[in-house]
């Protein structure tokens, strides 16, 4: 039967990346995307804009939101420093098979705990499973309309301290309008928009930065 797009990628990466060499599957996944099959990883126009952000927060703890392939969990996981923890949730348990193996590729198991489940289910479990006291980044790559339910979710659980950091994907397209009203309205947020395209197109999309304020 015909191989998944998510199986196609992972070839390329076995194909063409170094094992142990995060930045050769990044690499790799965007010349597989942008000429051979597109897929919906951030890539490397807004993966700039993410690098710089995880750079400047230098997380000790990130909350990945959508997992899929594993672009953005090992590119998140190349700039954190040894004893960070990337937690990322992804429920598709297809996706996730393969997002192991991309992140196995890359050398990242370490920092990284990809959970098999639903952000609703898991974001609850995230203190107590981890001992985590607060995220101090959260990247929101999932499904768009859950972007404001399980921001207020994680609110709800405490996860966020002063200073804690949302970076959300798609913001523009496919687009996350009531996420961005709620953000961009708050006094409990200080919100900045990246203008950037969607990935491996001319079309434009961005991320929405947003500072908690507590
Ligand atoms: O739709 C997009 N992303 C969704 C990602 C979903 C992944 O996250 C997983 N997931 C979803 N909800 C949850 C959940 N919790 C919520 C449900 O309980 N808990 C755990 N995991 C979850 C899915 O299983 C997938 O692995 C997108 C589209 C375009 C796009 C642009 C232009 C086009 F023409 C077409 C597409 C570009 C992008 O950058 C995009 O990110
Ligand atoms: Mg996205």
């Amino acid at each position: 039967t015909r191989s998944t797009r998510p199986q196609r990628l992972l070839g390329a990466v076995q194909k063409s990346a170094t094992r142990g060499d995060p930045c050769s599957v990044v690499n790799a996944i965007d010349q597989f995307c942008r000429h051979t099959e597109w897929a919906m990883n951030v890539g490397d126009e807004k993966g700039c804009i993410l690098d710089s952000v995880v750079s400047e927060v230098n997380p000790a703890t990130v909350l990945e939101l959508g997992t899929y392939c594993g672009y953005s969990t090992v590119r998140i996981a190349r700039l954190l420093p040894p004893h960070a923890k990337l937690i990322t949730l992804e429920f598709n348990p297809d996706f996730a098979a393969i997002a192991r193996q991309v992140i196995a590729w890359a050398g990242m198991e370490e920092k990284v705990h990809l959970v098999e489940g639903a952000s609703g289910e898991w974001i609850p479990k995230i203190k107590e499973q981890f001992g985590v006291k607060a995220l101090d980044l959260v990247f929101l790559d999932h499904w768009k309309d859950q972007y404001l339910p399980d921001t207020k979710l994680i609110e709800e659980c405490g996860l966020l301290r002063k200073g804690s950091v949302l970076l959300a994907d798609n913001v523009i397209f496919p687009g996350a309008p009531q996420y961005l009203e709620y953000v961009r309205s708050s006094q409990q947020y200080e919100s900045q928009y990246f203008k950037s395209h969607l990935e491996y197109t001319k079309v434009e999309d961005g991320l929405e930065k947003s500072v908690f304020l507590g």
